[in-house]
């Protein structure tokens, strides 16, 4: 196919293809190349190709240069080399087949148009679209790269894109782009561009992907799109670093206390990656029998242990093509922890039970509130697991750490569990009490004592004077259970349960210096149900754990 290849200050920027038909090059958006140069007229130069000929007209009115002769109307010949301003256009009858996508005369490729430039300093933002995905990258600085490598900044999976792929840099509120050698190219509508500078709002295919570059909306709102509520720097910080390494397929390592958000941001990282419509299965390491572990991990094959009646899949297989979501990895046993990491390096399970491996394509996000570099040097977790499991690390700060949090934390459990229809709110004071503590049991332990608020508050709103801490465990002196009359009165007999349940619980695990081991063997209940009820209580906190 014939095509024009643009030129600026010597180095080639776009291809543009020569269907039959007629293109305009020009200033004006309405141009079907807009060429940014107050030296081109709106509406330039018109090309006309028959299939065989092509011919140029020029509509300035002041005459075209062409192989530097002004030219008023002609055919254009082999390598003729028209200049446009601050752009040269070389005509090849015959182009180089990169274009493999034309530009039409109804078809406006809008290649420049100079509206909607961001202002000097204005947040923006590229949103990084795949399929039914998508995630945004909020570019710090001045540039940033996309490609399939983890060295970009902005990391996609798609198999029609390079390692180093793009580059982009911010100039004068333009975004200049540079396509870095790319296999398959940089495309601006149907255009294939090497270097190009596009204003906000325009859109660039590579590969599958498109990338649409666009004023900033505020992070906090995107984050809260994965439920995670937070504007401190730091919970920004691991936002931008989510949706900059959710799309590669590298494993994440979350630490955090217990409470932190590890579970969320597992989701985050999950809804972010091209994976988002596949399965997240999460498995929590601790809550599971150590019989049990390995076939809640790979399967088993009907017969393969007594009360194996079927054969099932286990939560790799299950998360085939997803993300399998590890919490408490640090409680794996030392023999799962190998298998586990066989798994890994092979891309292969097997069963329990099972003569032959099976594939599986899998994401794993870890999380743990241990440290697991010291657990490796007690000989407690394997370190070759460990490397594995971290290529990329992520910490949650405990709440403490940061306090701007609490407020809007607070703010959003009330709206979650007060009653519907119901605005209620909380007051000065007790926004204070809840700012001033320590919040050992982290965004948990704050949604639990609003919920508790909203509750057995006295009014409509929230005061400081209903909201009531967690009695810190470990530390309370053991005491006898208590009597049902001690139990608030105008709570629900569902909610005096729970209340009972948890104060044996707590009673219990004082009594077993918090070994849950003997205590769901003393109270005769499931490990997992036990786990469950602490998790809910906020109460596993890593100074709570089993004394091993
Ligand atoms: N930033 C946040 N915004 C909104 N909710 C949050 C946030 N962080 C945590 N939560 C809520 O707090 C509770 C605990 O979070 P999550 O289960 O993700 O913590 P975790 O670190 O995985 O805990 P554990 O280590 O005990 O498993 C959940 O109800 C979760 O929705």
């Amino acid at each position: 196919m014939p095509e024009l290849v643009f030129f600026r200050r010597g180095e080639e920027v776009l291809r543009v293809g020569l269907e039959h038909g007629r293109v305009v090059l020009g200033r004006g958006e309405q141009s079907d190349v807009v060429l940014p140069d107050p030296d081109i007229s709106r509406r330039h130069v018109a090309l006309q190709h028959d299939g065989t000929r092509c011919v140029l007209e020029d509509l300035s009115g002041r005459g075209t240069l062409v192989s530097g002769k002004p030219m008023a109307q002609g055919e254009l010949a082999d390598g003729a080399d028209i200049t446009l301003g601050q752009w040269r256009a070389v005509f090849r009858q015959r182009g180089s087949g990169e274009t493999d996508s034309p530009t039409g005369a109804h078809r406006s490729t809008a290649l420049q148009p100079m509206t909607r430039q961001a202002e000097p300093g204005q947040s923006v933002q590229v949103r990084v679209k795949q399929g039914s995905t998508e995630f945004i990258h909020a570019p710090r600085g001045e540039g940033f790269t996309v490609g399939k490598d983890p060295s970009c900044e902005v990391v996609i999976q798609d198999r029609f894109i390079s390692g180093r792929h793009l580059k982009v840099t911010r100039r004068e509120g333009l975004f200049h782009v540079v396509d870095l050698s790319s296999t398959n190219g940089t495309f601006l509508g149907p255009t294939r561009v090497f270097e190009v500078e596009i204003p906000l709002n325009t859109c660039l295919r590579v590969g599958e992907t498109e990338l649409l570059f666009e004023p900033r909306t505020a992070l906090q709102g995107e984050a809260k799109r994965h439920g995670l509520i937070g504007d401190e720097p730091c919970i920004r910080q691991l936002m931008d670093l989510v949706e900059r390494v959710a799309p590669s397929s590298a494993a994440v390592a979350v630490f955090g206390e217990s409470g932190t958000g590890k579970e969320l941001v597992a989701r985050a990282l999950h809804a972010c990656s091209t994976r988002a419509d596949q399965p997240l299965i999460p498995l929590n390491c601790a809550a599971i029998s150590r019989e049990l572990i390995e076939s809640e991990l790979f399967g088993h094959e009907r017969g393969s242990f007594t009360g194996a009646q079927t054969a099932r899949k286990g939560a790799f297989e299950e998360a085939d093509g997803g993300t399998l979501f590890l919490d408490e990895v640090g409680e794996l046993p030392l023999d799962l922890q190998a298998k586990l990491l066989r798994a890994l390096e092979s891309g292969e399970i097997k069963r329990v039970g099972a003569s032959r491996p099976v594939h599986v394509d899998v994401r794993v996000v870890a999380a743990t509130n241990r440290d697991l570099l010291a657990a490796s040097r007690e000989g407690k977790f394997r370190e070759d697991l460990y490397y594995r499991l971290c290529v990329i690390p992520l910490t949650l700060p405990p709440l403490r750490n940061r306090r701007g949090d609490i407020a809007p934390l607070a703010e959003h459990f009330v709206r979650t569990y007060a009653p519907r229809g119901q605005a209620v709110k909380l007051t000065q004071a007790a926004l204070e009490r809840l700012q001033h503590y320590a919040w050992p049991g982290n965004v948990r332990e704050l949604r639990n004592v609003v919920h508790r608020a909203l509750l057995l508050r006295k009014g409509a709103m929230i005061d400081g004077g209903d909201i009531s801490f967690e009695p810190d465990f470990g530390r309370e002196p053991a005491s006898a259970l208590p009597s049902l009359t001690e139990l608030p009165p105008g709570i629900t007999l569902e909610q005096m349960m729970t209340r009972l349940e948890r104060q044996i619980i707590e009673h219990s695990l004082r009594r077993h210096g918090g070994n849950r081991e003997k205590v769901a063997k003393e109270l005769s209940v499931a490990r997992s149900t036990l786990f469950k009820r602490l998790k809910d209580w906020g109460l596993t906190r890593e100074d709570r754990e089993d004394p091993e």
